[in-house]
């Protein structure tokens, strides 16, 4: 099947869009990929439902959140518009789309997560059927609702040796396991750029530390590392997952803007090193995904607290950029086979589950 997927994540950059085409199982071959980036006002504005859905006991329509859902939905289709464009794809021949949406508040805790953007929207803008809400039947059934993507990774690295795993450097950071005879274990294991790009911003008005520079100019303040990672969040055992602010930048506040960045980058690499304590056995290889990977500093350090020297995926041929957007275009494949897409070593789910909601253009 010929597949569209579409991702924006908890950095809030952009919407990342994918084509592919898929069985939904071993077959992967990506054809296209583009990011569409958001405004300053749109990231404003979706910053701002998010500060708003945090303080909500439950997912509701606030009018803030409906527009922002709307904002959502109308970026989305362009990226679709753009990427077939690029692509030279006609909208008739893609079977679907697998549509995230943007997380504004996750609280499994509470038995919900909200990702805002009407899939039916997308659907009857794009005239392509839509699986949304890829989430909530995990979290019903039990599970985290996060992360999702380990279904991707263990069928990108079927041919591989294992054990491997895969680490993706978003906002947050999530981990996936693969041993032998196919065993999945992943689990977010804590900030990745969310908290230094929240410093940058802070302390310099810059998006994030382009490669890692601020950082690598600063001194790592070994008190504040250490009460950071005296949060419970690092022994709990898997399954876990985060809401984008579960950690905050407080604990460095004091420190000069570079020492700021080295220590906030140490302890993303900290915890990804925890993360290792709570894997089956150690990986033989730690490939890595999402926008940190162009931060040498912070591989740098990972390759210090683990071992093992993090090695970009596009070295494997897998655009590290374009991997949470191809999963959910396999997703939203795997849907439409009704195969399972959350297991219990992944989400923590008491069986495996299929998830996603498949909504399909109006009639015009
Ligand atoms: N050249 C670079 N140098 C350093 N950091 C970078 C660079 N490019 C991107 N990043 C970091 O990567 C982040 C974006 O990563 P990515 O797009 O993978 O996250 P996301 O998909 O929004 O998050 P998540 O995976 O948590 O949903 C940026 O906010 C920035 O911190
Ligand atoms: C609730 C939510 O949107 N979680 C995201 C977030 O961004 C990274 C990490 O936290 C991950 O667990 C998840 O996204 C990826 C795509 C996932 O579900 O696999």
């Amino acid at each position: 099947m010929l597949a569209i997927g579409l991702m924006s994540g908890t950095s809030l950059d952009g919407v990342d869009a994918a084509l592919i085409e898929t069985d939904g199982e071993r077959m992967v071959r990506p054809l296209g990929f583009r990011s569409e980036p958001y405004s300053d006002s749109a990231r404003a504005e979706l910053a701002e439902a998010t500060a708003l859905a945090l303080t909500f006991d439950r997912p509701r329509a606030s009018p803030p959140i409906v527009a922002a859902g709307e904002l959502i939905v109308r970026t989305h289709a362009l990226a679709v518009q753009k990427l077939l464009r690029d692509a030279g794809v006609e909208a008739e021949t893609v079977d679907v789309i697998g549509f995230h949406g943007q997380t504004v508040a996750h609280r499994p805790d509470r038995g919900w997560t909200w990702q805002i953007g009407e899939g039916q929207a997308l659907a009857d803008a794009t005239g392509i059927a839509t699986v949304h809400d890829f989430r909530s039947a995990d979290v019903a059934a039990g599970g985290q609702g996060a992360p999702l993507i380990p279904v991707y990774h263990a069928a990108l690295a079927a041919g591989l040796e294992p054990p491997v795993a895969l680490l993706n450097l978003g906002g947050v950071a999530n981990i996936t396991f693969i041993g032998r005879e196919g065993a999945l274990v992943a689990f977010d294991t804590g900030p990745a750029n969310g908290l230094i790009d929240h410093w940058m911003e802070a302390e310099c008005g810059q998006r994030f530390d382009a490669g890692g520079a601020l950082a690598a100019a600063g001194r790592v303040d070994p008190a504040v590392l250490a009460k950071m990672l005296a949060h419970g969040w690092f022994d709990q055992a898997p399954p876990k997952s985060l809401d984008r602010n579960d950690f905050t930048i407080e604990a460095a506040h004091g420190l000069s803007a570079a020492d700021g960045a080295a220590t906030l980058t140490a302890f993303t690499a900290r915890t990804v090193a925890r993360a290792f304590d709570h894997l089956p056995e150690r990986p033989r290889r730690l490939l890595v995904a999402g926008g940190g990977r162009h931060n040498a500093t912070m591989l740098a350090m990972i390759a210090a607290e683990t071992g093992l020297t993090p090695e970009p995926t596009d070295r494997l041929g897998w655009n590290g950029d374009a991997l949470e957007a191809e999963g959910f275009a396999y997703m939203a494949v795997r849907r439409l086979r009704d195969l399972p897409i959350s297991f219990p070593g992944t989400t923590g789910v008491p069986r495996v589950m299929t998830g996603g909601m498949l909504c399909c253009p109006a009639e015009v």
